[in-house]
Formats: C-alpha cells, sequence, structure tokens
C-alpha cells in the first residue's frame, strides 16, 4: 500500500464520470464532498497486499494515527489513488481494505471521510505547508520486501 498523507486547509471533491465498470454504488450525498482542517490520505492499494489485508489495514491505521496526532487533526479523509503504484490490487480488494482503513480511523476515535471508489473525481487541496504536511508511507503484509 501506498499512501501520501497531506495535511490541508480543507479537501473538496467531486465525482464526474464512472473509471470502473462497476464503480462503489453511492447516495446522491456522496457525490459532492468538503472536509477541512483534515489529513487527507491519498492511498493506492497493491497487489503485495493482496497477500494480507488484515495486517496492511492495521498498519495503515497505525501510521495514519501517528501522523494526526502529529499534526493535531482529529479529522481524516480517505481518499481512493490509482496513481501512488504501478502494482495496483484488483478492485473488489481495494475497496475492502479502503473501507476497513476507515472503519478503524473511525474506531480510534477520529472523523473519517472517504471519497468514493471508481469514478473520476475533480478535487480541490489546500496543503498547509508546514513541515509534516507532506509525508509519504509505504506498508506491506510482514516479512515482504518493497523494492
Ligand atoms: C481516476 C482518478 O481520478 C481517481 N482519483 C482514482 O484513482 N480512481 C480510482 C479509484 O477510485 C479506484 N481504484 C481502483 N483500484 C484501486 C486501488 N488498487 N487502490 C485505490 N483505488 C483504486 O478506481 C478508480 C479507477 O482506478
Amino acid at each position: 500500500m501506498r499512501v501520501l498523507l497531506i495535511h490541508s486547509d480543507y479537501i473538496e471533491y467531486e465525482v464526474k464520470d464512472k473509471a470502473l465498470k462497476e464503480p462503489e454504488p453511492i447516495p446522491e450525498e456522496m457525490k459532492k464532498g468538503r472536509m477541512e482542517e483534515v489529513l487527507v490520505a491519498f492511498i493506492s492499494v497493491e497487489k503485495v497486499d493482496e497477500k494480507n489485508p488484515e495486517e496492511v489495514v492495521a498498519r495503515a491505521v497505525k501510521e495514519i494515527v501517528e501522523v494526526a496526532e502529529q499534526v493535531k487533526t482529529k479529522n481524516v479523509f480517505v481518499y481512493p489513488f490509482a496513481h501512488l503504484s504501478s502494482e495496483l490490487a484488483k478492485p473488489s480488494v481495494a475497496l475492502e481494505v479502503l473501507k476497513k482503513v476507515e472503519e478503524g480511523l473511525r474506531n480510534a476515535g477520529y472523523n473519517v471521510g472517504r471519497a468514493p471508489f471508481g469514478y473520476y473525481k475533480a478535487f480541490k487541496l489546500s496543503c498547509k505547508g508546514h513541515p509534516l504536511a507532506e509525508l509519504s508511507r509505504t506498508i506491506v503484509p510482514e516479512g515482504i520486501v518493497e523494492e
């Protein structure tokens, strides 16, 4: 899993077109979204994660919580993003992993938003620009070496 973390004044998105034949079914209110004072986590779920999705979810939640504590925000936005890796997991696995990351963060006491899965989306982001505002993490199942 590849994670790009951007501490932002806000993120807003708008769903445009389907990017998968069968994107995640979403209610009208999920077609647009905005969150303020937020740690945005752009996440690419990778093929290697299919070896142990539960472990990758647990480690991703831990990493994201650590950064959220450092930048002092309780708001996290999970953004499915297929552009951080050339070895993507298949969509069915990726969606499940992303939903579990969202659930894990909520269970950890965070206000969590998530962008819809399987769509082209327009988005605006305002990065805060402080030294911890832009971070990335590579998370793989135990015992796997990621190039
Ligand atoms: C396209 C761009 O504007 C948009 N932002 C986009 O990336 N859309 C992605 C994700 O929502 C999702 N998706 C599919 N596979 C994956 C994966 N392995 N990991 C994460 N998301 C995935 O399916 C879409 C097409 O790949």
